[in-house]
């Protein structure tokens, strides 16, 4: 593995060594999901799943963090079976949708889900005459129940679109009490508050972990980067992990191993389980 600094080669030396206590979150598109045009067709990396099983063996537990509904991303990663291999070994599973506003384990076997945003009805019925203003008609209209997300990959200027779009959609996400998560190609609109900083926190807490990784792509995985960070800052072992693109860069310089999209993650992930099963033999 190539790291960014020394510093980080430590911290990866420490997660090694507490890796029974150690929480992997990973975000699903562009880290675990090769990025593609339609969305609905963003299936998980094909050698995803059985690298999830063997590194959930050997660590405390493995939580997809994603801004995607849980339902969705558990059909697209197929990550009912990967859940089910977790738990034969006697490990669980998280999978936490929406930005952590969904929670489904493989242990728990459902999703709980708040109840949508006040203001997000009445935004999204305004949607179709906003993308009209801003030249984006087009623009697909992704509804996830507890958010709305604009995506412009598929137009024909999709970078023009979304400058246009997003001065647009954060005033009128404001006037409706909502909040904007801007990502790679698309605008998502949703409620105050939740975001997968405070997913990793949670969930570090509740398992009671001593160490955590993260693995994102995109500017909707900074807070959980900020989450380790914080982390680290209180002497946890914390390691980053960057699945860099042309596209977004974002996360980059803040991580301690950078590499090139899914298939880099999972071989990251590969090395880490041998240096685990190693360090215990
Ligand atoms: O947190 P994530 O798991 O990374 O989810 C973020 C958003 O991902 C999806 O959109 C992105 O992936 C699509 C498929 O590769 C791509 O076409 C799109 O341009 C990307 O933004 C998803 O559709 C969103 O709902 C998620 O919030």
């Amino acid at each position: 593995m190539d790291f960014s600094s020394v510093a980080g080669e430590q911290q990866y030396a420490a997660v090694v060594r507490a890796a029974s206590d150690l929480v992997v979150g990973l975000d699903f598109d562009g880290t675990l999901a090769p990025i593609v045009d339609d969305p609905e067709n963003a299936h998980i990396h094909p050698d995803a799943p059985q690298v999830l099983v063997d590194l959930a063996e050997q660590v405390r537990a493995v939580a997809v963090v994603t801004g995607r509904p849980a339902r969705q991303v558990l059909a697209l990663g197929g990550l009912e079976e990967v859940g089910n291999e977790i738990g034969d070994h006697g490990r669980e599973l998280f999978v936490l949708g929406q930005y952590g506003n969904e929670r489904w384990t493989s242990v728990e076997r459902r999703v709980i889900s708040p109840k949508p945003p006040r203001g997000l009805a009445t935004f999204t019925s305004g949607l179709p005459r906003l993308l009209r203003r801003a030249d984006a008609g087009d623009a697909w209209i992704e509804e996830k129940g507890l958010a709305v997300a604009v995506h412009t990959r598929r137009l024909e200027d999709p970078e023009a679109a979304y400058e246009r779009l997003l001065p647009l959609l954060t005033e009128q996400a404001r006037a409706h009490d909502l909040d904007v998560e801007p990502g790679r190609s698309v605008i998502e609109v949703r409620a105050h508050g939740m975001h997968k900083g405070a997913s990793v926190h949670r969930l570090v807490a509740e398992l009671g972990a001593r160490a955590v990784v993260f693995g994102g792509d995109d500017l909707g995985d900074v807070e959980a980067f900020k989450a380790v960070e914080e982390l680290r800052g209180q002497g946890m072992p914390g390691l980053l992990l960057c699945s860099a693109s042309e596209e977004e860069n974002v996360l980059a310089d803040r991580a301690d191993v950078v590499v090139a999209g899914p298939g880099g993650i999972l071989e990251a992930l590969r090395e880490l389980t041998a240096d685990i099963r190693d360090a215990r033999v």
